[in-house]
């Protein structure tokens, strides 16, 4: 069994980019010293279990990518695909590329997740070899409402037991073949989800969960960046 890893990093990066003065999407944004994406790629290429990585990045990002993949020594794991208009087809793109045995384990993680540890990702690796299917999960803090949005806001319709909420981060891990049935039978049904699980979910397949940190953040908005940097600080004190 084999470990394939997908990093989707083709992303404009439209809400971080209202609040930044920069034309650069956030995955190659500066964090201390590294662009965001090369934390990621590090921290993957550094598991040994993990066979190669496919990184999905936009046509016109490819030799620049390419360039830094060399340069920071992850050319012999890594490995450059064209990405796509959503998130799910510039997944679909790298599972199209990597050539996986049914039984292998395939792990997607955001680009814009610099801060994920080793440890972390081979907990999520060991679960998907127990369940098929493992995604990283943050138990809900706060208490929880649904809601009905109205024009001036939202009205709330039921408070939740938070004990049934977490929030979805990555890595998610799938057996390969359970996941590329899934992506099929999406593309099929014209389905488009956040994230793999709800893909892997709909064709009725059961996705456990590893405990997740808030330190394991996606940058999304300005104010992330400067989050992340300090729980940078914090580890490196360590
Ligand atoms: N067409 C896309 C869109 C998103 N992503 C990636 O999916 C991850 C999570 O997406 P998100 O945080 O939503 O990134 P963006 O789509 O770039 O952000 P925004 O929605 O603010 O534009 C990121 O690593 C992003 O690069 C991707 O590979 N291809
Ligand atoms: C996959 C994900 O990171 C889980 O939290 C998230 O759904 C992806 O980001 P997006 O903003 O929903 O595209």
């Amino acid at each position: 069994m084999q470990v394939f890893v997908i990093i989707p990093a083709a992303g404009l990066g439209t809400r971080m980019a209202a609040g930044h003065s920069t034309s650069s999407p956030k995955q190659f944004l500066d964090l201390d010293g590294l662009p965001i994406l090369i934390y990621s790629l590090r921290a993957f290429a550094q598991v040994p279990e993990v066979k190669s990585i496919y990184v999905a990045v936009r046509k016109s990002e490819m030799p620049r990518v390419e360039a830094q993949v060399g340069s920071y020594g992850l050319a012999e794991k890594v490995w450059v695909v064209e990405g796509g208009d959503s998130r799910q087809e510039s997944v679909a793109n790298a599972l199209q590329a990597l050539k996986c045995e049914d039984d292998d384990i395939v792990l997607v993680h955001d680009a814009v997740r610099p801060l994920i540890d080793p440890a972390t990702i081979s907990r999520t690796i060991d679960a998907v070899a127990k369940h098929g299917a493992a995604i990283v999960g943050l138990p809900a803090v706060d208490t929880i409402k649904q809601v009905e949005r109205t024009a001036d806001g939202a009205i709330i319709t039921a408070t939740i037991p938070r004990e049934y909420i977490v929030q979805a981060q990555t890595p998610q891990g799938f057996r390969c073949g359970l996941l590329k049935r899934a992506f099929a039978e999406a593309a099929a049904d014209g389905f488009t989800g956040t994230d793999e699980a709800s893909i892997v979910e709909r064709s009725g397949v059961s996705v456990a969960v590893v405990a997740g940190s808030a330190t394991n953040l996606k940058i999304t908005q300005p104010g992330d960046l400067e989050l992340a940097g300090f729980y940078l600080s914090q580890r490196t004190k360590r």
